[in-house]
């Protein structure tokens, strides 16, 4: 049987013909090599956060804060890392985050992350605010699993349109993402008077869209332009939004849907009230809310409250294999990743992509292994410690 973990035998097999991987398999080392790749903007917007970035930094340590308890003597001679999430079948418990603007990382933007999704079965969480429509990256994405990510705008009429878009091209769960209705204070974006959308960028999904057409006179052009931002920016969030209009989604989105950016265990109990069938534990990588509690310290509650009412799923600060135990360890039934892919994206494009969720899973794999465990529902606290 084949496993994810193949991938370490392929890398060392290629040395014998002097070859070796074209980006480190120690993920951490990426950001420092986008670094270098990147304009300062572009680097600046993904790898910033919130206000001096404390909540970002308190991410990843809240990993250090766990350490994984190793058993022996187990069997583990076959493992088996799939699970179904949200009705998606997946190879691992490992997801692609909505990213948006991705076309500022590398010139194929989403269409590199959907083909290198494709090609590895992960599940791609296409963002409202990508680079190329919906419908582009579905085609790039062929057969491959794809879930849709809402930035629930204004007009009710262009959000049933978005939705409708979606499930027309193959995306088959909604993820609605609470806590970015509007952008919080990033002082490495500001610091470079930097916002993407200013420049056209993250807005296909929007100039693409019948409803906002409709708006605007017509497609967007040089004609019409300035009056076409301008609807975008009164569109893009809304900060009046309620729990009681979740029903409004629930009426006209027949899928799973699940809630991101769920900090508080009350907040998940109202999702799961409110019909949701999912919430995604995450503080949107420390870039909303500064000083804001770490999603790690977040999930256990969460999931607590949950129960099996729901699924929980979590990212902010995965960066490994290893991140992605511990936090399913902790209850999440799979992890997000964004910036880690963000940055294969943007020095290898689609291959750079790969190369990460090949790098993560088969990681995933050979430390479940090696801590006695071969499939992700035997995981559980008695396998961590706190330190
Ligand atoms: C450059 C960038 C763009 C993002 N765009 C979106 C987005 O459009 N929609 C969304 O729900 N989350 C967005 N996120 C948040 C991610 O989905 C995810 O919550 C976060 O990156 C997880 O933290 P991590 O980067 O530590 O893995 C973005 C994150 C980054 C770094
Ligand atoms: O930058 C982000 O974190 C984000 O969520 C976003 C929001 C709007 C457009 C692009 C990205």
């Amino acid at each position: 049987m084949s496993s994810l973990a193949d991938f370490q035998n392929e890398i060392y097999l290629s040395g014998l013909a002097d070859v070796v991987p074209d980006l480190p398999t120690d993920l951490t080392k990426l950001e420092e090599l986008a670094e270098q790749k990147l304009s300062a903007a572009s680097y600046g917007y993904v790898a910033g956060a919130a206000g001096s970035e404390t909540t970002a930094r308190a991410n990843l340590e809240a990993f250090e804060r766990w350490r994984i308890v190793p058993r022996m003597l187990r069997d583990v001679a076959e493992r088996d890392l799939s699970v179904e999430v949200l009705g998606t079948a997946m190879p691992a418990p490992v997801v692609l985050a909505p990213v948006g603007v991705q076309s500022i990382f590398h010139p194929e933007g989403e269409l590199a992350t959907a083909r290198a999704a494709a090609s590895t079965g992960v599940t791609m969480v296409l963002s409202t605010a990508a680079s190329n429509t919906m419908e582009d990256v579905a085609e790039a994405n062929g057969s491959g699993p794809r879930w849709y990510q809402l930035y629930w705008p204004k007009d009710r009429e262009m959000a049933v349109s978005f939705l409708e878009r979606a499930k027309a091209s193959g995306y088959t769960a909604l993820v609605v993402t609470l806590d970015t209705f509007t952008l919080a204070w990033r002082p490495r974006d500001l610091d470079q008077a930097y916002l993407p959308f200013l420049r056209g960028i993250g807005v296909a999904n929007f100039y693409s869209d019948p409803v906002f057409q409709k708006a605007v006179g017509g497609p967007v052009t040089e004609a019409n332009k300035d009056a076409a931002l301008m609807h975008w920016v009164a569109n893009f969030g809304n900060p009046s939004l309620t729990w009681d209009d979740l029903a409004f989604l629930r009426e006209h989105w027949d899928g799973p849907i699940a809630l991101k950016g769920i900090q508080h265990p009350d907040d998940a109990r109202k999702a799961v009230d409110a019909g949701m069938d999912g919430v995604i534990v995450s503080n949107h990588g420390g870039r909303q809310v500064d000083g804001a509690v770490a999603s790690l310290d977040a999930l256990p509650g969460i999931v607590e409250a949950v129960g099996d009412r729901a699924e929980v799923l979590f990212d902010s600060g995965i960066r490994t294999g290893a991140d992605a135990a511990k936090a399913l360890a902790l209850g999440a039934k799979a992890v997000l990743v964004g910036r880690a892919y963000t940055y294969g994206l943007a020095l290898g494009g689609e291959a750079g992509v790969r190369h990460v969720l090949r790098c993560l899973q088969a990681e995933l794999e050979l430390t479940l292994m090696l801590a006695g465990v071969t499939r992700p529902s035997e995981l559980g606290a008695e396998f961590l410690t706190r330190v």
